[in-house]
């Protein structure tokens, strides 16, 4: 039966239930002035029976507070037939956390960027809360809500404030709060083991409440699970409160049994081990009964900011076909504020090429001088300005990542993606109680096979992606090296030239000087040019090469016909048919929730309820069929293609890079003959301007002081050397038609004066 309820300006339904809780139950109203969609907060009797400024602590604390991630007040009204307070609240249509950790979506935790929104929303609703000397008191996903905004982005807030004082009553608090497993082993030993304590409950159970629920967040489990679960409270309080610093969990999985004691997040959590590493020790700083080691809310809070200003990247590491993210470190800014200092020196800032190296060689093992980090279709070194700063460097997403590539190892081998659970089986005989919870459970697993399955049909296109990202790496320093070779070629050409002309300008000197009798031209060093061989042995290996990896395409070719026959799965649409066979099982477990409801079924309902069981078994079945005979071997086939091509596709890149480095060397040796012959050049012509000067018989050069000054450029930036080679030739060529003439004419008068009779 539904009733309308109402106060002056909102009106609900008391069968639209948002939630119910020990004080009350929380309606879906509207507001009756403009429509709009609200939460409304009644009151049980039970709540009723408490003090008077307990009961209107909530309300107090409610109007104290004003910050997007906590749930906001709209009116505190009074409920027009019982004359009780009611609350009416932003409507959150995400419903609480709890809720949504109930999902069998998210049986084995929340995905990462949906851990970290509720990780950075959480923290910023509790600093306002510090920032207002409150302390909540009682945290956990229940209290947490999912607010959606017309833009359709997320915001969760926190709720529900009625607990703060009332732990000064004992008898309330112990009646009125029914989530135990959220709360400071002090505060259950008083409220949940009803013995009294002489602590003070003071903030810091608070961070034991978040620590419990990040770890709820992050696993879809509670951390300390004794065995039988509530019942079984003095287990739960030993583990609370005999864990050892630096566990996050404790488990107890038979009657009495041993407590497994965990200081990891467990291998099915969904979260990255990028970032379990940096929030491990973020729940171990939380879940520490030790008072003395558990950590303050300014070091959380400092530690929340640091998470959060890490720079994410995607990564496919192609030799493990695995997805990988790296967390890099935030830069230092200059407004560090003296409060940041701590988190800076418990985490120096090193946004750093070298820092990414060193934390891809944490999760890959490859050194970083093995490291080949490709971005798009470049070297990411190449989009990077600044290695030392982070604020260059490209974003990535999971269908766009870095790929990363080992340069000494050319094997490809799967990555173990650790087991997913097996369906559970009905048992023959129908069981309208149990039935339901086992169709949840088989819609679990069908959601770990889908993320697998949607997992490995990306890593199926990632595989496709690196192999032409990396083909066109080698294509590009394959054409530069073409390139390089080729000016190498032209420059020895010129500087062979200037070696012919320099050694022509000395000869003819010091012929000139014999003859006119004015001594030595002066020496000008050994000038013998490097061979030419090096280029010259070095060219037909390029051009091969050349030839068979840019003009014939041979490793993108060599790809496309090693693959063209070989299933894919994003291309047979395994994910897309993973989510059909995922959304009739839900549907089946919706049915069978219903049934469980319903209690007693007729016949008919029996033989539909007894075809659903089969709908689940079937679907499951076939869930488990495309992902283990098509998509795992799918991906296997490709990893091992994707081995045999990168074993071809290395040695080219590894052939290339020597290429490059011998090109270099030799660059380096005509670079210094270079300079080697202008400086040779200068004193020759430093020489002859003396003898000018000195009016001794010398030619008069023309642009000499030009070629000597030229001569320098070149020696100070090689690299200009093509763009004045024209000029300086023309120079160099110009004097020593001038040393030719002046050599004819000289020979002319001597042989005048031989034939006048004037040699004796
Ligand atoms: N603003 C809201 N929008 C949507 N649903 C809400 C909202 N506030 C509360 N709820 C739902 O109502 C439930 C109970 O609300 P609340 O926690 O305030 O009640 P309570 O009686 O204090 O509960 P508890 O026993 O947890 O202390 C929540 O878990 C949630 O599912």
């Amino acid at each position: 039966m539904s009733f309308l309820r109402g106060s002056a300006n909102y009106v609900w339904c008391t069968t639209s239930v948002l939630g119910k809780g020990a004080t009350g139950a929380v309606f879906q109203g509207v507001n009756k002035n403009n429509g709009e969609p609200v939460a409304v907060k009644t009151f049980n009797q039970l709540s009723h029976m408490r003090p008077h400024d307990v009961q209107v602590r909530e309300f107090e604390v409610l109007k104290r507070v004003k910050h997007e991630n906590i749930v906001k007040l709209l009116a505190i009204e009074e409920e027009q037939e019982s004359r009780g307070k009611v609350i009416v609240m932003e409507l959150c249509t995400g419903g609480s956390l709890f809720n949504i950790l109930d999902e069998p979506e998210n049986t084995y935790g929340l995905q990462e960027d949906e851990f970290l929104l509720v990780l950075e929303h959480l923290s910023a609703g509790m600093k306002h809360l510090r920032d207002n000397s409150l302390v909540h008191r009682d945290l956990k996903p229940g209290n947490i809500m999912k607010f959606i905004a017309d833009d359709g982005s997320t915001m969760y807030k926190l709720t529900d404030f009625g607990a703060a004082r009332e732990l000064e009553e004992d008898q309330q608090f112990m009646s009125l709060y029914g989530t135990e497993e959220y709360l400071h082993p002090d505060m259950y030993e008083r409220a949940v083991l009803r013995k009294p304590v002489g602590k003070k409950f003071d903030a810091t159970v608070d961070l034991w409440s978040i620590g419990v629920t990040l770890y709820h967040v992050a696993t879809g489990n509670l951390p300390f699970r004794p065995f039988g679960g509530r019942r079984n409270k003095e287990t739960m309080y030993y583990i609370t409160t005999k864990k050892a610093s630096g566990v996050i969990s404790g488990t107890q999985t038979s009657e009495n049994g041993q407590i497994e004691w965990s200081k990891d997040l467990p291998q099915n959590c969904q979260l990255s081990a990028g970032l379990k590493k940096l929030v491990t020790p973020l729940l171990a700083g939380l879940l520490e009964v030790d008072s003395q080691k558990i950590w303050t809310f300014e070091r959380f809070f400092k530690e929340v900011t640091y998470i959060l200003s890490c720079k994410l990247f995607h990564v496919f590491y192609m030799n493990k076909v695995q997805s990988i993210r790296i967390y890099l470190p935030p830069e230092r800014t200059p407004g560090d504020l003296p409060s940041e200092r701590v988190c800076v020196e418990l985490h120096p800032p090193d946004r750093t090429y070298g820092k990414l190296q060193s934390l891809l060689q944490e999760q890959t093992d490859v050194a970083p001088s093995n490291q080949i980090l490709l971005y798009q279709e470049s070297l990411l070194l190449s989009f990077i300005e600044d290695s030392n700063a982070g604020q260059s460097y490209p974003t990535t997403h999971e269908d766009k990542p870095l790929m990363l590539l080992s340069k000494e190892n050319n094997n490809v081998t799967l990555a173990s993606e650790g087991d997913i659970p097996k369906f559970p089986s009905f048992p023959t005989l129908m069981s309208v109680e149990t039935d339901a919870s086992l169709a949840k459970t088989a819609c679990s697993v069908g959601y770990a096979c889908k993320r697998r399955v949607e997992k490995l049909s990306q890593c199926s296109l990632l595989i496709h992606a690196c192999v032409e990202q990396f083909t066109a790496v080698v294509n590009k320093d394959l054409k530069s090296v073409e390139v390089k070779s080729r000016k190498l070629r032209d420059i020895m050409r010129y500087i062979e030239e200037r070696l012919e002309a320099a050694i022509h300008a000395r000869n003819m000197m010091k012929n000139l000087m014999k003859l006119s009798g004015s001594g030595d031209s002066g020496s000008c060093g050994d000038l013998t040019a490097p061979s030419h061989e090096l280029v010259g042995d070095l060219a037909p290996a390029i051009q091969q090469l050349y030839q068979r990896y840019v003009t014939e395409h041979a490793l993108r070719n060599e790809w496309r016909v090693t693959t063209c026959t070989l299933s894919c799965p994003a291309k047979s649409r395994a994910p897309a048919r993973a989510r059909t066979m995922v959304d009739r099982l839900r549907d089946s477990w919706q049915h069978l929730l219903r049934d469980r409801a319903t209690r007693s079924l007729t016949y008919n309902d029996e033989q539909f309820h007894v075809l659903e069981r089969i709908k689940v078994s079937e679907t499951a079945r076939r869930l488990r069929v495309l992902l283990d005979t098509e998509c795992q071997p799918a991906v296997a086939q490709l990893a091992d293609a994707l081995a045999d091509w990168y074993k071809m596709a290395q040695t080219v890149y590894l052939q290339v890079c020597i290429l490059d480095k011998d090109l270099d060397v030799y660059e380096k040796r005509l670079e210094a003959f270079s300079g080697h012959l202008t400086e040779s050049d200068c004193l020759f012509y430093q020489n002859l301007q003396a003898r000018q000067d000195g009016k001794t018989k010398a030619p008069p050069m023309k642009h000499m002081n030009k070629v000597h000054q030229d001569a320098k450029v070149i020696h100070n930036s090689f690299k200009d050397i093509i763009a004045v080679q024209g000029e300086v030739m023309t120079m160099v060529r110009e004097n020593s038609q001038i040393l030719t003439q002046f050599q004819q004419l000289t020979d002319t008068l001597v042989g005048d004066s031989v034939s006048n009779g004037e040699e004796k």
